[in-house]
């Protein structure tokens, strides 16, 4: 019998708190996606040859050149991982994620238990949705506009035609969200932590002991292929969904990121009970019919360059530095803090809540003023929304201050007129750039109302805008928020798509 086993990972958007959560004094504002990347591991079912070792075929079918195979060895105290000689490229990502995380499942099952768990080839297939790849060239190609019902008419998972380092990315985290689904995908399949661990059921707000080590063991991995210890926020994301993140002090993870780690070393650091992982993932979502609305900019930015500078400005301004993120901290807070109020409205209150989505979805943020003669509840829900609008303004102001001070684009001239003709259409609350900035990307929040015709809606107002739009090609991307906790485990036969990816050949 072949098992299968399926997990997916969110994409992420850092609405609010670039550069700072680089630093656990702050925290970021991340909504995870509802795009996502899947792991498929399969076993053959078939005992292995006698004499062979395991093999691990890892295979991307969007891109071209895209299979790695591995082989397998290992005894008492040690795994390795080897890419065989045929492979036509390397992937750090990947050959890291195995060799680690096959490591740890050593360390914590012993050398007999792996051995059952791993006593067939494995066939792993990863896919990301459309979503993580500019599809300009899908959508010109079949003679489609760059709209979302053209995006929502293209099958999943495409291939792309190019070799993954040619890739047009959008910045919703490809290698965080496929390294989460790797990991955790692995950990689940050969039986390292139980079955359950990325259930939601029951409405337990804290994590299980097995999702908080996928996590742990996912930000190594990341951190060891990227060669540096980030933020990690795009990890969180993809592990635990939207959420106010505060990051890990990176000394946690020095002692497994030089060199050769020394056998029964990683769980020591990994494990879900070591203190040093003091992150801190706060439940955060947006509020209901409220629409996140994103779209990519041809241009592109690097962003470790961005964020080079903008470090080296801190650095040589501590004074006036710490006020600029302070100034932006207490915006970010206020933008959270504000949704996360109107999410409660929105439960305690649904009739006047609905009733305020539905007029103000109608009228540009300007022309939101309180009046008087509303109900007081009413009169609550749309000052929120007017703080909510206030609290973006406000992040992106003094965003760009920053950039103008640290000599960096945050928000360039060309991003600053978009953001403003999008924030100026009726039921816009607010957007700004996500996570570093730069000519990438732009965020959007808007009231999707419920029971409104399409031509009525703010998002359709908002792709009118796009699409006429000469300064820059925007492209929307389909993602809206996810609303489901991060990682989680799929049926292969229920996600449109994923079984032919698994089957096709390439
Ligand atoms: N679909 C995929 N299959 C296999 N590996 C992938 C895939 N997408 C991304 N990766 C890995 O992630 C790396 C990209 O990482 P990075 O440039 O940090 O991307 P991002 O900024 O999207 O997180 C690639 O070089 C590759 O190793
Ligand atoms: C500057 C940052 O705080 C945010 C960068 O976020 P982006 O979402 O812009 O990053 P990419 O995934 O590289 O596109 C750096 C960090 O926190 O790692």
């Amino acid at each position: 019998m072949v098992s299968t086993t399926v997990v997916s990972a969110p994409g992420k958007v850092l609405l609010a708190g670039g550069y700072l959560v680089l630093d656990p004094a702050y925290s970021g504002v991340v909504v995870s996606t509802s795009s996502r990347f899947y792991t498929v591991v399969q076993d053959s079912g078939l005992a292995q040859d006698v004499g062979r070792p395991i093999q691990i075929r890892v295979r991307s079918p969007q891109f071209v050149d895209a299979t790695w195979t591995y082989t397998v060895n290992v005894d008492r105290e040690s795994v390795r991982v080897d890419p065989i000689a045929k492979n036509h490229s390397k992937n750090k990502f990947v050959h890291l994620a195995l060799e680690r995380t096959l490591a740890l499942a050593l360390e914590l099952k012993g050398l007999q238990a792996l051995q059952e768990n791993l006593s067939n080839d494995l066939a792993i297939t990863i896919v990301g949705d459309n979503d993580f790849y500019s599809q300009r060239a899908q959508l010109a190609s079949r003679n489609l506009p760059p709209t979302l019902e053209s995006l929502s008419k293209l099958p999943s998972f495409l291939p792309t035609g190019v070799v993954i380092s040619e890739v047009h990315k959008t910045g919703l985290g490809s290698s965080a969200a496929l390294i989460t689904s790797l990991v955790s995908s692995l950990l689940l399949h050969l039986n390292v932590i139980p079955s359950d661990s990325f259930s939601t059921q029951g409405g337990s707000e804290s994590a299980s002991e097995g999702r908080l080590l996928a996590h742990n063991l996912a930000q190594y991995v990341h951190c060891l292929a990227q060669g540096k210890v980030g933020s990690g926020f795009d990890v969180s994301a993809a592990v635990f969904g939207s959420q106010l993140y505060t990051r890990f002090e990176p000394a946690v993870l020095q002692p497994l990121m030089s060199g050769q780690v020394p056998p029964g070393s990683l769980h020591k650091v990994l494990t879900p009970s070591n203190s040093a992982w003091n992150f801190k993932a706060e439940p955060f979502q947006l509020p209901p019919y409220v629409r996140l609305m994103l779209a990519d900019v041809d241009a592109g930015s690097d962003t470790p360059s961005l964020v080079g500078k903008v470090l080296k400005w801190r650095q040589e301004n501590s004074a006036a530095s710490k006020k600029t993120w302070d100034t932006i901290d207490g915006h970010n807070q206020k933008l959270s803090k504000t949704l996360l109020s109107l999410s409660q409205l929105g439960s305690s209150h649904p009739g006047p809540y609905q009733k305020m989505i539905k007029y103000l979805s109608t009228l540009q943020s300007v022309q939101w003023l309180s009046n008087p003669s509303l109900p007081s509840e009413e009169q609550t829900i749309v000052e929120a929304f007017s703080r909510a609008r206030q609290a973006a303004e406000d992040i992106r102001n003094n965003m760009r201050e920053m950039g103008n001070l640290s000599g960096v684009p945050i928000e360039p001239p060309e991003q600053t007129e978009l953001l403003d003709a999008c924030t100026s259409v009726a039921g816009v609350i607010g957007g700004g750039v996500p996570g570093a900035g730069g000519y990438d990307a732009i965020w959007l929040l808007v009231f999707d109302p419920a029971d409104c015709p399409i031509e009525e809606l703010p998002s359709t107002r908002v792709q009118g805008v796009w699409s006429s739009w000469k300064g820059l090609d925007v492209s929307p991307l389909l993602a809206s928020e996810s609303k489901e906790k991060g990682a989680r485990v799929e049926d292969l036969n229920a996600i449109p798509g994923l079984q032919d990816a698994v089957n096709g050949s390439s």
